[in-house]
């Protein structure tokens, strides 16, 4: 990252009411998109190896699309001035392929047979299907009303004239971007350099795979939530492992992550716990907030920078609670790391759907629960959340197939109420 970064403090000062204490979700994501800068770097890729990069600098049309006037369907070209509201009869001087221009002349009373894709004979400017005529011989007769002047004619540039935006920098590239590149005869394209993200796990009672079980430990899954998370939006990952509990091993591990990457995200030993110097270290390294935020799950992260070795990355300390790490990081992580990554940031666009159930809600926080949306008998979208909430508890996660977003200020759901679903169908 280039100029120089703001301080937390500096970040603090320019939010009203920051509360480190008592953060709304929109003040976390207000102070994110402050704290993160997006990269600056950029490569040039070939068009196949572009889809889910970020474009770096807006792409002007060098050519247009299509590149002259050419008949959208297979039939006869004509004059749309020699149309009445009578049968049409014309005499047919030859067939225009697509591929090449047809050479000859055409006159009044006459028409081009043609083919999709075909450039529009000269004079010409409307094609009837082949399927509305009658042919004998050179005579070709169509009835009126079948066809209007202009009709299944596509017009030089209509797609895009040459020196159009044909694309915007910050654009994730998706299928549809590909081709448009590869329309305008481009084969490379400049794209933001790919983000780096170093992740670990911590936690004494955090057992790698591979391990054999003992007593009171636990497997860590967070760290393969979080690779798939990463792993969905494109980024570049550094897995990290497993770091114990120990200063020299968290001091190690925090210098390696933030002397590679752009952002690290790490999981547990950010709430009050004792036996834990994952915080103390944080503080130690680098310039960095501990927040309690007003949501559940993900109430504990930490956030700030992180510099090594003249560069500095964005530290992202999730709450080891597996579900905690998945919603903290949709909520927060994603749209930073989307800023990071040069892409204009998409707020997830939520579906409203029936609850199909009371839920319990305390205005003053954002509530996150696991559910899924079905579409009823009638028609109507019903969500309802999928057994144990537990911030621990990844089956309901798994079940779910989107998270009901209750709202800062909202209160009790009753069944049939309106509530927001973010749903999982791609954003994980
Ligand atoms: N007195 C308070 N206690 C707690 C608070 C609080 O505000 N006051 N907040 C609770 C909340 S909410 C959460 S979330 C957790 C977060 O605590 P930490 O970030 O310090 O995380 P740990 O204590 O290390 O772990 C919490 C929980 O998650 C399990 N865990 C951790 N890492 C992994 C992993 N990689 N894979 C699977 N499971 C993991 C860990 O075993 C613990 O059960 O604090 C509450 N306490
Ligand atoms: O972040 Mo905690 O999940 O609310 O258990």
């Amino acid at each position: 990252m280039s100029s120089t970064p703001k301080t937390l403090e500096q970040i603090a000062a320019e939010l009203q009411g920051y509360d480190p204490q008592a953060l709304s979700a929109d003040r976390v994501n207000d102070f994110l998109a402050r704290l993160v800068e997006p990269t600056t770097e950029a490569e040039t890729v070939g068009i196949f190896d572009a889809l889910g990069r970020v474009l770096a600098d807006d792409v002007v049309s060098p050519i247009s699309v299509p590149p002259h006037d050419n008949s959208a369907m297979d039939g006869f070209a004509l004059r749309g001035s020699e149309l009445t509201d009578r049968p049409l009869t014309l005499r047919n001087q030859g067939t225009a392929y697509a591929g090449k221009a047809w050479a000859g002349a055409v006159g009044p009373g006459e028409c081009v047979k043609i083919m999709t894709g075909a450039i529009m004979p000269a004079g010409l400017d409307t094609v009837v299907p082949i399927e509305f005529v009658k042919v004998d011989g050179d005579t070709v007769t169509l009835p009126p009303g079948v066809v209007k002047p202009g009709d299944n004619r596509r017009l030089l540039g209509e797609d895009l004239m040459a020196g159009q935006p044909a694309l915007r920098r910050g654009q994730t590239l998706g299928p549809a971007a590909l081709g448009l590149l590869a329309s305008l005869g481009l084969a490379t394209v400049r794209v933001v350099r790919r983000a780096r993200v170093a992740y670990f796990s911590t936690g004494d009672e955090i057992l790698s795979l591979g391990e054999p079980p003992r007593e009171g430990a636990v497997y860590d899954s967070n760290r393969y939530t979080v690779f798939g998370l990463l792993t969905r939006m494109g980024v570049e990952v550094i897995d990290l492992g497993v770091v114990k509990d120990e200063p020299a091993l968290l001091e190690a591990a925090f210098r390696d992550a933030a002397a590679r990457a752009d952002a690290i995200i790490t999981s547990g030993g950010v709430s009050m716990g004792e036996a834990d110097h994952t915080k103390a270290m944080m503080k130690q390294l680098g310039d960095v907030a501990f927040w309690r935020i007003a949501m559940r799950p993900g109430r504990p992260m930490a956030v700030g920078r992180l510099n090594q070795a003249g560069r500095s990355a964005v530290l992202f300390g999730l709450p080891g609670n597996p579900v905690a790490v998945m919603v903290t990081f949709l909520a927060f992580v994603r749209p930073a790391l989307q800023r990071l990554m040069g892409a204009e940031v998409q707020a997830p666009v939520l579906l409203q759907a029936k609850s199909g159930e009371a839920m319990r809600k305390k205005p003053g926080r954002t509530e996150y629960q696991r559910g899924t949306v079905v579409r009823e008998a009638d028609g109507s979208l019903v969500a309802r959340t999928t057994g144990n909430q537990g911030s621990g508890v990844l089956s309901s996660m798994v079940q779910a197939n989107g998270l009901i977003v209750l709202r800062h200020d909202q209160g009790n759901v009753a069944v049939g109420d309106t509530v927001e679903v973010m749903l999982f169908d791609g954003v994980i």
